[in-house]
């Protein structure tokens, strides 16, 4: 059926297109890569309750196609796990389970937890990017996984959004881009996001609007030039680091997720790729998603990109505020650089107490920590519940489950046929068949024309090849056990090649069922 040019209309502005937009600006990379920021219309901006309290709700158009917005609240967020590395409470075996919880309860096991966060609180509202930083180990992950729902067992505090604590419907409503991609590496760019579109998307869009949504995400992504490119991963060649993080990022955005959780998107990446990626956050941000990141260290072109930090030391908060607000932040309390620095590397230097300055007390992390005590947090916890509650037709649409892929007939077939794919091409890869094939000549070769027809026949062969190849080693009057004996290590070798030839000459046909 002919698409009608409303579908088309309605398509280009779907994916990433913000909520009533009044202008867009085009960001040029150095390699011709491109792609178009736009921004909220003042109407949106004035809604975003995280500064300003709502008044008017008939201006938020909450179409279809447009991302809900979220308002993300935690307070007072702690996590702790067993010693023995179990998430507390979470054992496999039911009856240790319930053992273990009565026993918590009687506060019995209080020394088998590691407290990993010790109180963490702040809020991000949409259009907005929160950066998480710390020194490998604080808990930037950890926080990522409880907002995301992905940790919930002893996880103590409040987390809120649009005033709602996490639900089932939640699920679909947040994008996760892990720190280690889960891409398919013999599947192109362009191949992965089909079928993730045909995968995830409703089942009620047509496939036109699919490829459509495909088609916008890989021209906002900047993913042009590396459509038809393999992923690739170990032994193949694919794509770059930085494309193989936007198309992470593509393959999450894809389903138009509210809330954006990226854990350590620029890990790898050189200080150019990273700020393209950071440009391409700013613009999923600006069309009016919440986005929270973890990074480790980011170039001061990117701190100041990111609208608010948290600095985490040891699970426990340093820093909670606007990025711009951070050095004068430290400053107030003493701290300044010597020299002219990148103010993330000063942050994390403070965050692990490596400051050499006589002049600043002893114990800085502990110092700092009481600082935000005393400071920021309760400023910030004022910001939280001085804030008016979100409005009402915002809490009940984040309850609504969003109209989620096709039949399970469906995904199966799409599954087996993104698999086929896959394992086609992995199988039928030239190099593998070529060395297959190598070795397959080889080995037939040394049995040409063997009598092979009974056991007795084949170890007769093996013991005659030695005595052929290596007639120093052999005494001819032994017998043929103990030669391969003598031989074992030989005959193992042997008869491991087999192996790997029936191996791989199975693997080069077979397809998978
Ligand atoms: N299930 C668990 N069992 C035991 N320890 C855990 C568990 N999960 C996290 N931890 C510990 O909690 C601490 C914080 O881990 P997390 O992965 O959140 O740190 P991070 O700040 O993200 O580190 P990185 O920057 O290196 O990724 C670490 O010391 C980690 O070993």
């Amino acid at each position: 059926m002919e698409e009608s040019k409303d579908d088309q209309v309605e398509e280009r502005t779907s994916a990433l297109s913000p909520p009533p937009a009044m202008g867009s600006m085009q960001i040029a990379g150095s390699n011709g890569f491109a792609h178009s920021i736009e921004f909220m219309s003042q109407t949106y901006l004035r809604n975003r309750y995280s500064e300003i309290d709502i008044e008017d709700n008939t201006t938020l158009n909450l179409s279809k196609d447009q991302p809900l917005p979220i308002f993300l609240k935690f307070e007072d967020v702690e996590y702790k796990v067993r010693n023995n590395g179990q998430a507390g409470g979470s054992s496999m075996n039911p009856v240790k389970a319930v053992v273990s919880k009565v026993a918590s309860q009687l506060s019995l096991e209080q020394d088998n937890y590691k407290q990993i966060l010790k109180g963490i609180t702040g809020s991000i509202g949409p259009g907005e990017i929160l950066a998480l930083m710390g020194p490998s180990g604080s808990g930037k992950t950890t926080l990522l996984n409880i907002i995301g729902g992905r940790l919930k067992d002893n996880v103590k505090g409040k987390i809120t959004y649009n005033d709602i604590p996490y639900n089932a419907a939640l699920r679909r409503r947040v994008g996760f881009v892990t720190q280690d991609d889960v891409l398919l590496p013999q599947l192109t760019v362009e191949e992965t996001l089909v079928f993730a579109a045909f995968l995830r998307l409703p089942g009620n869009m047509s496939r036109q609007q699919k490829y459509a949504r495909v088609e916008t995400i890989i021209k906002d992504l900047g993913l042009e030039r590396c459509r038809h490119t393999r992923i690739g991963g170990g032994f193949i060649k694919g794509i770059s680091g930085g494309e193989r993080k936007r198309t992470s990022i593509g393959h999450e955005i894809l389903v138009d997720p509210s809330l954006l959780l990226l854990d350590e998107p620029t890990s790898g990446l050189d200080s150019t790729s990273a700020n393209r990626l950071l440009h391409i956050l700013q613009g999923i941000a600006k069309a009016g998603r919440t986005i929270i990141t973890t990074i480790h260290q980011p170039s001061s072109r990117i701190f100041h990109t990111f609208d608010k930090i948290l600095l985490i030391s040891d699970g426990y908060p340093v820093y909670y505020g606007k990025a711009r607000d951070s050095m004068d932040y430290f400053a107030s309390l003493r701290f300044m650089p010597e020299i002219a620095m990148n103010p993330a590397e000063f942050m994390l230097d403070l965050a692990t107490g490596q400051v050499n300055d006589i002049s600043i007390p002893q114990d800085i992390v502990q110092y700092l920590q009481g600082m935000y005590k005393t400071q920021l947090e309760p400023k910030e916890k004022e910001d939280n519940h001085r804030n008016k509650k979100a409005p009402e037709h915002l809490q009940a649409a984040i309850q609504v489950k969003k109209e989620w892929t096709s039949s399970w007939l469906e995904q199966f077939r799409i599954i087996y046929k993104r698999t086929f794919k896959e394992r086609c091409r992995d199988y039928f890869d030239k190099l593998r068949l070529v060395q297959a094939l190598g070795i397959a000549v080889l080995l037939g070769l040394l049995w040409w024309k063997s009598q092979t027809a009974t056991e007795a026949q084949l170890r007769d062969q093996v013991i005659k090849w030695f005595q052929k190849k290596l007639p120093h080693f052999i005494n001819s009057t032994q017998s043929p056990d103990s030669l391969l004996c003598h031989f074992a290590d030989w005959s193992d070798v042997l008869h491991l090649h087999i192996l790997d030839i029936i191996v791989n000459i199975r693997g080069s046909i077979r397809v998978p069922i």
